[in-house]
């Protein structure tokens, strides 16, 4: 399927996700992270969710990086095309931007360069691996700042569709995509 059909088709399937439903999804994923074999890194980075888009919900799996006493870092969105990256810390005051998003006010910014690992919203992932976000290329930008051996975690409340058919040259393919029922290698 195309992008646009798939970001459709997805926004419409997470509207049928009840608040229990999506706890419940956000529960077996994060325990599914925890077989993932990327425990020897430091750097972590992850986002925090948009609710009101029922996104996942991420305080699991950061519950369980701060309890392995990981380096935890969230994007903050600063312009129609750039991120940046803050360390978590008990200090850390949050805002929501106008997307939606909950986002640190200020602190410690880490650069890319730094990250080990880099879990990714989504809204549709194919069994190559390839993924689509919102379509503002964030991610893609974000990824190609990292180093090139970064571990790139998609994570789904959905399965893979078998082929995203127009993928460009600058989209970044996932690593391991975690859902509820499963994780896929790639
Ligand atoms: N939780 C979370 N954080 C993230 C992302 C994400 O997908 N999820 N992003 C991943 O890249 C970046 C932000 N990108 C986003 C791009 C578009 C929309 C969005 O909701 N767009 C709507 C309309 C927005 C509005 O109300 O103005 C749309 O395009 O229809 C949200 C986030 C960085 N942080
Ligand atoms: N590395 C990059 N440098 C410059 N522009 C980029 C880069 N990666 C992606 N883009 C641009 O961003 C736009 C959106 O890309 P795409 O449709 O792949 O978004 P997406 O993967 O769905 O979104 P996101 O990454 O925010 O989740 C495209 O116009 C693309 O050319």
């Amino acid at each position: 399927m195309l992008k646009k059909d798939l970001r459709l088709k997805y926004l419409r399937l997470r509207n049928l996700i009840t608040p229990i439903l999506l706890d419940q999804q956000s529960i077996a994923i994060a325990n599914s992270v925890l077989q993932l074999p990327i425990w020897e890194n430091q750097y972590f980075h992850i986002f925090l969710p948009i609710e009101k888009n029922i996104e996942i919900d991420t305080e699991g799996i950061i519950s369980i990086l701060l309890g392995f006493d990981k380096n935890v870092i969230v994007p903050k969105v600063i312009s129609n095309t750039e991120l940046e990256h803050y360390l978590l810390t008990d200090n850390t005051k949050f805002k929501t931007n106008s997307l939606n998003i909950p986002e640190p006010v200020d602190g410690i910014t880490v650069p890319p360069n730094k990250i080990d690992v880099v879990f990714i919203p989504l809204l549709a992932f194919d069994k190559l691996g390839n993924r689509i976000g919102y379509g503002k290329g964030y991610y893609d930008r974000f990824l190609s700042q990292c180093k090139t051996n970064v571990i790139k975690i998609g994570l789904s409340l959905f399965e893979a569709e078998d082929l995203i058919e127009d993928i460009a040259p600058t989209d970044i393919p996932l690593d391991y995509c975690v859902t509820p029922k499963k994780t896929y290698t790639f």
